[in-house]
């Protein structure tokens, strides 16, 4: 078992990371206040793990709700049937909502918690890779417009999560890739030396040994808790977490969800960062060539879609979160391990890059 606690004063909380804790209920139940829980999951995920988690809850008021899998139904309207199911079942303000499945319904019933009836509790249960070391941890919660990513949203933190190795086991080989992608956004934006552990640990990773995955999530979730613990609210530092993500956003909207997965979204974008990190001179080619090919050998796309032009990019990049007063911020490195949140990319050195790496004009 391996844990951990992010550290936000009152809103403080821990992260069990563990082949297997799915059934152990003695270690998490205490984190459930209130007798009424309902689980938020997906017709993928809910046939193989919602009777494990039910048996654990056999003393408390469950209901469930499952939602259509994917991130074409990340919407307020299918969020709605959060909303319907709890009112139908007289949930009142002591529930504790469950999200047991990927970053989709992590972020989606998340979203919930923070708006049922002004805001109840919630725990994560994060069933993907991509949901393990990032998107069950922090409180970004929130939904997509078909404008733009997660436009509608809130922070709002779990009161714990329970990451079970085991259930990795079920997921694709596209899907565990896409987590790759956030996994070694952590080894680039603030710790280099777990970048270099996972170059030499990458054909394991992939294989998902065991131990190696266990040690991988545990580092980022170690990561992902101390930039969130200095700036719960991305007024700053957080936004390093953003990396590949302005380009990758847009990659996502234009392609429509789903197409493009996030974590394959994310891919393209960082090493476009990379590529616009090195045309500022900030960053050494050598550094971002080993970024790139250890996505490639995570089996990740590198090369953003050939369907795409460059107004597409700029115009889909002017609506992501971190703009301001109409000027893109983004984050680019200027060493492995280091990076920076920036507006001193011009919109023309932008545009060389997406040029260079095949965009149309
Ligand atoms: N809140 C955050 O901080 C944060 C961070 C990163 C990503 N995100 C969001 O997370 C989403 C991506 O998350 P994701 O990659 O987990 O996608 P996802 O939730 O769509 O899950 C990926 C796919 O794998 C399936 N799946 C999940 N766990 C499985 C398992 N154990 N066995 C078999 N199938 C399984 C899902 O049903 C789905 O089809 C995006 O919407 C992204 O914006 C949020
Ligand atoms: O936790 C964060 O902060 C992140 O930026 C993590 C990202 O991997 C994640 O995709 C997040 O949802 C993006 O946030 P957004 O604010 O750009 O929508
Ligand atoms: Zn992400």
């Amino acid at each position: 078992m391996k844990n951990l606690e992010l550290d936000l004063g009152e809103r403080s909380y821990p992260i069990f990371i563990a082949p297997g804790i799915l059934a152990d209920g003695a270690l998490w139940l205490k984190y459930i206040a209130g007798s009424q829980v309902c689980i938020v999951s997906n017709d993928t995920i809910a046939p193989l793990y919602l009777a494990d988690l039910k048996a654990q809850l056999s003393e408390k008021n469950v209901c469930e709700v499952i939602l259509p899998d994917g991130e074409a139904h990340k919407t307020l309207a299918v969020l709605e049937q959060v909303f319907d199911t709890l009112l139908a079942n007289n949930h009142n303000r002591s529930t504790t909502l469950i999200a047991l499945g990927g970053g989709v319904v992590g972020d989606m019933c998340g979203f919930a918690a923070a708006c049922y009836q002004r805001g109840v509790q919630f725990i994560q249960i994060p069933t993907s890779l991509l949901a393990m070391v990032d998107s069950s941890v922090g409180g970004k919660t929130g939904v997509n417009h078909p404008l733009g990513k997660n436009m509608i949203g809130a922070f709002h933190q779990p009161n714990c999560v329970l990451a079970d190795l085991n259930v990795l086991k079920t997921l694709s080989d596209r899907e565990f890739s896409a987590g790759m992608a956030e996994v070694i956004k952590y080894g680039l934006i603030c710790d280099a030396e777990f970048f270099g552990w996972l170059e030499q640990n990458i054909a394991g990773l992939m294989a998902r040994d065991a131990e190696l995955l266990s040690e991988a999530v545990y580092r980022c979730c170690e990561n992902k808790a101390t930039v969130v613990a200095e700036d719960e609210r991305e007024g700053g530092r957080r936004a390093i977490l953003n990396l590949g993500h302005t380009f990758g956003h847009a990659i996502e909207t234009a392609e429509g969800y789903g197409n493009w997965l996030h974590g394959e979204a994310v891919a393209a974008g960082t090493a476009l960062a990379l590529a616009l990190s090195v045309k500022l001179a900030w960053l050494a080619p050598d550094v971002a060539a080993r970024g790139v090919a250890l996505l490639e050998q995570a089996g990740l796309p590198v090369e953003p879609p050939s369907n795409m032009n460059v107004d597409q990019f700029l115009q889909l990049m002017g609506r992501d979160k971190k703009v301001v007063d109409g000027r893109l911020r983004l984050v680019l490195l200027v060493g492995l391990g280091e990076a920076v949140v920036t507006s001193e990319a011009s919109i023309e050195i932008i545009t060389e890059v997406l040029l260079a790496a095949g965009v149309s004009a």
